[in-house]
């Protein structure tokens, strides 16, 4: 089922900046990452999906209704974490998660406070007097304590230090594991990794691709750097048809790329010191696809 479903979502304004042209999907318990450099256009897109734009063409849907014309059904469904969280001044963290959930008719507040304890911090604190990063925390609490359905998270790591970032992608497989539907933007490939099923990457307003993390995984480069014991070992490496990128006295780097058994096969002949592998980042995948000045 296609929970989350953009059709040539276009906003061009009046500069000439936005979004062409968007056309991808999410299925329902699919975590989806939204990758690009500042200003490519991610916090737009979601904007649309939570219904605060309105398109210049095509559309966004989530649950089969138009984001914009059924903007306060689309709501009853989702949780939103923005960009940047517009704070009603005066109010303390759990004021404000209390006017937030009040607002959304929220009876049953153990969610909120699981998750108020998780994320460690102090909810009495004046917002105005948080850092960023307790900020955030407030945001994160107010998006999932509705316990929603569909999630919309504008880079939701950002300003959380690393202990909570881990913390945070906890969460995420929490809830995709409970079916949940993810749609979350990042400029750190390692989160999308860790996370997401699927990564659409965006460029100067327009997709440049969709791809299959898994599948991504699959043709992902590692280097295995293999201390043998003599040189008839290594001799006996050369002959397999591995391929080996670079020999040094007893040290051989074998570039593997899912021929594992093939790998194995030939080690299991050698006497062996030591394995090292370096994989190849899917961000140096990813970065076929971008300027690296732009990231
Ligand atoms: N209301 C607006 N009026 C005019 N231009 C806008 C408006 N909102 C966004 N833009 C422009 O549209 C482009 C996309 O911006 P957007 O905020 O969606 O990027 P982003 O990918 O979320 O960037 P970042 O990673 O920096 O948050 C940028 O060039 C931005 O300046």
């Amino acid at each position: 089922m296609v929970t989350i479903q953009l059709n040539r979502l276009t906003k061009q304004f009046s500069n000439g900046k936005g979004i062409f042209d968007l056309t991808f999907e999410v299925k329902k318990g699919k975590v989806f990452g939204y990758l690009g450099p500042n200003g490519a256009g991610k916090s737009t897109t979601i904007r649309h999906l939570v219904g605060f734009m309105k398109p210049s063409g095509g559309s966004a849907k989530i649950n089969n209704l138009d984001c914009w014309e059924k903007s306060a059904d689309v709501q009853k469904y989702i949780g939103y974490l923005p960009g940047e969280i517009a704070f009603i001044e005066g109010l303390n963290g759990l004021q404000m998660l209390k006017l937030l959930g009040d607002m959304r008719g929220l009876k049953e507040v153990s969610r909120r406070n699981e998750l108020i304890e998780r994320f460690q911090f102090d909810v009495k604190t004046p917002i105005k007097k948080m850092s960023k990063g307790m900020k955030q925390k407030v945001g994160i609490v107010a998006a999932f304590m509705h316990d929603p359905e569909i999630l919309i998270l504008d880079e939701p790591t950002s300003g959380l230090d690393p202990l909570m970032q881990n913390e945070f992608i906890k969460l995420i497989l929490e809830e995709k594991a409970k079916g949940k539907t993810i749609l979350m933007s990042s400029h750190l490939f390692e989160e999308i990794e860790r996370t997401c099923d699927t990564v659409g990457i965006i460029k100067d307003g327009r997709l440049v691709a969709v791809e299959d993390v898994r599948q991504l995984q699959k043709t992902q480069q590692k280097l295995f750097k293999v201390s043998v014991r003599s040189k008839e070992d290594v001799q006996q490496l050369k002959q397999s048809k591995l391929t080996i990128k670079e020999i040094e006295n007893l040290v051989i780097t074998i570039e593997v790329q899912g021929n594992y058994e093939e790998l194995m096969s030939a080690l299991a002949g050698c006497g062996i010191y030591n394995v090292d592998v370096e994989k190849q980042s899917l961000e140096e995948m990813f970065m076929n696809y971008y300027d690296r000045r732009v990231m």
